[in-house]
């Protein structure tokens, strides 16, 4: 089974077992060899101690006579024979190998969650100092780096060509080497070079110069002097935008969706506001068992007909799912134009699985009945449940739930309405918004988010249906979907000729 290690927190779970295993291995690894030790030491003291007592001195009387002879020659060569036996020992050998197994692991786990962690500073602008920090907008968002995690990142920038990247996180790398505990993991040399490279690239290119007139570079050079200059903080004062590591996300401004999700996931929690305006309702459906145990539901948008209804969802519910869920979750991948997947980390970084009805022991039956009632919609021809669960730097960019016509096999019609049912509470970025409509949505744990994809009066794409997941930043964030298909509800247009 591959995954990629960061896509959720269910597989960071893992390789943190994984990694423990690697450690636990080496553990016994290193029991063992400290018994070998051990033993290979009182074999060398007691040789020591026949020597003294029957071999004193240079004359080598132990020699004389034929018996104390092959006593001591045989004594001797037992223990020689005993040393080689435990310089060889096949179980020790195993145990070595054991540890070498899951080695393997780790090259790509770093990469990958470099790359999530970037994704998150570059979405949310959260400034090398802070992030190292562990700290966005006064709130904690997580631990302080250290020396070796700022000077990895910055490797991480440079390899990557984010210059302005490179050199942020090099000085965060640099003032806490100053400060902190100069920690064996930074190579200054190196990082010097970062900054000097990365200073000359996002400034005058001084390289390509300096290579078409076949001059060799030193860094013992002029330039070594302004290097050392930026690294003691002159770097922030100069007008240019060098500490500016956003300059390669700009034209993300240029797509006016794209800039009001940044825009509506950095509020960092929900823009609903319980006014004397709002409308609130206890739901019953009609339904007499409802009377009983109505339904809270919260009008959100008049347009896609939006609603949050509360409480959807009980405990001994969810837990069953995240169950039934873990042992299937896939990395999530993104639809091609001929229907086909791929993965593509930019454009959603979770896993996903779907679950069969008959999979769950009779809960979706009762949570179908649910979604029924408060949708008054047929759930027969459902999708399966999907289950997604978000990992480090996770996030779906703004897309339309709606199948693109020739896209799907239309089995049972487009994805008429989403019911999306969250599993936990996110306190604050990472929720779920909606940029053509300026709404972002609680995540709250039980609740259900419901709404129109299509236009209810011929089937055609709401294009303000246009939602994605905000990145997470803190927490653990899983969601359950269910998709409401068009066949079997009874709607003022044919679907079929739609
Ligand atoms: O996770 C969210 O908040 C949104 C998920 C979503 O849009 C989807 O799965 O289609
Ligand atoms: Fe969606």
């Amino acid at each position: 089974e591959k995954h990629r290690w960061h896509t959720s927190q269910l597989v960071l779970k893992k390789l943190y077992d994984l990694q423990q295993k690697h450690f636990d291995a080496f553990r016994v690894y290193l029991n063992m060899e400290t018994e070998r030790l051990d033993k290979l030491k009182n074999i060398l003291d007691e040789s020591n101690k026949l020597r003294n007592q029957k071999c004193n001195g240079k004359n080598m009387h132990c020699l004389h006579n034929s018996n104390n002879g092959l006593e001591v020659l045989t004594q001797r060569n037992n223990r020689l024979q005993k040393i080689e036996d435990l310089t060889r020992e096949r179980n020790l050998i195993k145990a070595f190998k054991k540890i070498g197994i899951k080695k393997k692991l780790s090259g790509d786990t770093v990469t990958l969650a470099l790359q999530g962690l970037k994704r998150i500073q570059r979405f949310y602008e959260i400034p090398a100092s802070e992030m190292a920090n562990g700290r966005h907008n006064n709130r904690i968002i997580g631990d302080q780096l250290n020396v070796c995690e700022c000077y990895v990142i910055s490797k991480y920038c440079f390899k990557n060509k984010d210059m302005y990247g490179a050199i942020d996180w090099a000085i965060q790398a640099y003032n806490k080497w100053i400060f902190d505990d100069r920690l064996k993991c930074m190579d200054i040399n190196k990082l010097k070079r970062y900054i000097i490279a990365s200073s000359i690239y996002t400034g005058n290119n001084y390289v390509k110069i300096l290579n078409s007139n076949g001059i060799h570079y030193s860094e013992h050079g002029s330039k070594l002097r302004q290097y050392n200059d930026l690294m003691r903080g002159d770097i922030k004062n100069e007008n240019h935008s060098t500490v500016d590591i956003f300059y390669a996300y700009r034209d993300l401004e240029s797509y006016p969706n794209e800039k009001k999700f940044k825009e509506l996931c950095n509020l960092g929690r929900s823009t609903r506001t319980l006014t004397k305006d709002a409308k609130c309702q206890y739901q019953t459906k009609n339904s007499s068992y409802r009377l009983l145990m109505p339904f809270k539901e919260e009008h959100v948008e008049n347009n896609l007909n939006m609603k949050i209804y509360h409480d959807v969802l009980y405990d001994n519910e969810i837990i069953k799912i995240k169950s039934l869920a873990t042992d299937k979750l896939i990395d999530s991948g993104v639809r091609n134009i001929d229907g086909s997947y791929r993965l593509s980390e930019n454009v959603r970084s979770s896993q996903t699985c779907w679950i069969e009805n008959d999979q769950a022991e009779g809960h979706f039956d009762e949570i179908d009945i649910r979604i029924g009632s408060i949708t008054g919609l047929c759930t027969q021809t459902a999708e399966r449940y999907q289950v997604v669960n978000y990992g480090l730097g996770g996030h779906y960019i703004p897309h339309h739930d709606a199948l693109v016509k020739g896209q799907y096999i239309p089995i049972f019609g487009n994805r008429l309405v989403t019911v999306l049912l969250y599993l936990t509470d996110i306190e604050n970025y990472g929720q779920t918004a909606f940029p053509m409509l300026n709404i972002i949505s609680p995540v709250e744990k039980g609740a259900a988010l419901v709404w129109y994809n299509l236009q209810i009066n011929n089937g055609k794409l709401n294009y303000q249906s246009l939602h994605g997941s905000c990145p997470i930043l803190t927490g653990n964030k899983w969601i359950m979907t269910r998709w409401l298909r068009e066949e079997g509800q009874s709607l003022p247009y044919n679907w079929k000729n739609a």
